[in-house]
């Protein structure tokens, strides 16, 4: 578990970026901070690894103040993928993967081996270990940035809007991918993100910021999309647009299924019709599920 209490950072230029923030982050689920530009999320992020000191306040790992960690010790026992991947230009993919473990004294071929491994985990071919990042596509990169994100398995992973660089249908599968690892590994993951589909994707916890870090609202995607806290967050989530407000049309698809129309009656989706031959609501609303697993070090 991460928390923050009353944290405060203001910028030696004197750029409030955070007040008086304060949240409980539970262990090995999805929280995803959103919000939009200049709103903190970075700022909050780069807290927890040490990256960025806070002014005032404490941020805590399963109770232990992280300001009485070493950065380097802490930055090197939390996964760290951001934006451009990040990767290291004149190192191939598999040393860049094994950066971290080299540098905590793990044997060549030892850091190797993991690499390759990892490589399975993220879904990327081993014949692309020996590739330079040039040489890979912008997805495969990112898939790089997050093999290297695991590659000392930590507890903790924070992903820095790692997904915004790619075209939608590399990002549709990149997400798909985290839910896949998440379900397999069980991390706590703090995703910033400014792309409310993507946080109620992917969070088990949403929480939308405003300026200086406010919290608007924090809860479960269902809660938020439910009853919107204000005006704020309607507009961010589109449901004053209509965006969020689906009706099935007169219009028959294929079979029994029915269009499904947002409030401008732009097509959304496809849905069978009540009696069709897919039943409406038989899924949860999130069908993933987070295993319990025990067998890792902390709670965090
Ligand atoms: N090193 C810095 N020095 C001064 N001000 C900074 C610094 N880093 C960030 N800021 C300011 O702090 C505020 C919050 O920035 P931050 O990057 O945390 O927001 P963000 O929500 O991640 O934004 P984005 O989505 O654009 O990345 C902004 O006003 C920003 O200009």
């Amino acid at each position: 578990m991460i928390e923050f209490r009353g944290v405060s950072k203001t910028y030696p230029d004197g750029t409030l970026a955070v007040a008086d923030f304060s949240l409980v982050i539970p262990a090995r689920q999805i929280t995803v901070l959103v919000g939009s530009s200049g709103s903190g999320k970075t700022t909050l992020m780069r807290m927890i690894n040490r990256m960025v000191d806070p002014s005032s306040g404490s941020i805590e790992i399963d109770g232990q103040d992280v300001s009485g960690i070493e950065p380097v010790k802490l930055r090197r026992s939390i996964g760290y993928v951001m934006q451009n991947s990040g990767l290291l230009p004149h190192r191939t993919v598999a040393d860049n993967i094994a950066t971290v473990p080299r540098l905590t004294g793990v044997s060549k071929a030892a850091a190797r081996a993991r690499a390759l491994e990892l490589m399975d985990v993220v879904g990327l071919q081993r014949s692309l270990a020996d590739r330079y990042p040039h040489q890979l596509s912008g997805g495969q990169q990112q898939r790089v940035g997050v093999a290297r994100g695991l590659a000392v398995d930590p507890n903790i992973l924070l992903m820095d809007e790692p997904f915004s660089a790619v075209d939608p249908i590399v990002r549709d599968e990149l997400q798909q991918e985290v839910l896949r690892l998440q379900a397999e590994l069980a991390k706590t993951i703090v995703f910033v993100s400014h792309d409310i589909d993507e946080a109620f994707l992917l969070g088990d916890q949403v929480v939308v910021l405003e300026q200086g870090g406010r919290i608007v609202q924090q809860g479960a995607p269902e809660q938020i999309l439910a009853n919107p806290a204000n005006d704020f967050v309607a507009s961010f989530i589109g449901a004053d647009r209509g965006k969020r407000r689906l009706t099935v049309s007169d219009t028959v698809a294929q079979g029994d299924d029915r269009l499904l129309v947002d409030a401008g009656g732009y097509p959304v989706g496809v849905i069978a019709a009540p009696g069709g031959k897919l039943a409406i609501g038989n899924a949860s609303p999130k069908s993933r599920s987070v295993s319990n697993k025990t067998d890792q070090a902390g709670d965090a």
